[in-house]
């Protein structure tokens, strides 16, 4: 099956009480379209999931990011492809998360995480997220 290597930005911020929130957003066309994801997209040739993370985030938020810890690598069998995902603890450097290709987003408390209808692949990792925050 073709293996297809993704990465995603698990932004975190703090809300006005000083709670830990995680940016989510809304895939806006394509087969998962209406699904909730962490924001990021395919690792090009050449680039460092670090890199491609960095450009996927100024070109779907016009945001810039500082990359930090893998959290985890999922691994997950869609019908037609095999995913690989790098998913990264992030910080906002600079920019205001214009969504240019998603159709909605939200910001998210550790219990507000299960609120949204997360991809399949995502999870295991949400889970994961919500114990460690
Ligand atoms: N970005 C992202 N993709 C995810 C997540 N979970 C998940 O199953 N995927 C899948 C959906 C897609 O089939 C694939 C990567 O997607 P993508 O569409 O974001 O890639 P891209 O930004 O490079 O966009 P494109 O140029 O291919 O349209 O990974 C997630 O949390 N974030
Ligand atoms: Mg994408």
């Amino acid at each position: 099956m073709k293996i297809v290597r993704v990465v995603a930005a698990v932004i975190k911020g703090l809300n006005e009480k000083g709670e830990p929130i995680i940016f989510a957003t809304q895939r806006g066309y394509g087969d998962l379209k209406g699904g909730w994801e962490f924001p990021g997209g395919k690792i090009e040739d050449g680039e460092t999931p670090q890199e491609a993370l960095v450009r996927e985030i100024k070109e779907e938020l016009d945001t810039e990011i500082s990359v930090g810890e893998l959290i985890h690598t999922i691994e997950y069998d869609y019908p037609t492809f095999h995913l690989s995902m790098d998913c990264f603890w992030s910080e906002i450097v600079a920019g205001d998360l214009v969504l240019k290709e998603h159709e909605d987003a939200k910001w998210l408390t550790k219990e507000e995480m299960n609120s949204v209808g997360w991809l399949p692949a995502d999870i295991t990792l949400v889970d994961k997220i919500r114990m460690s925050i």
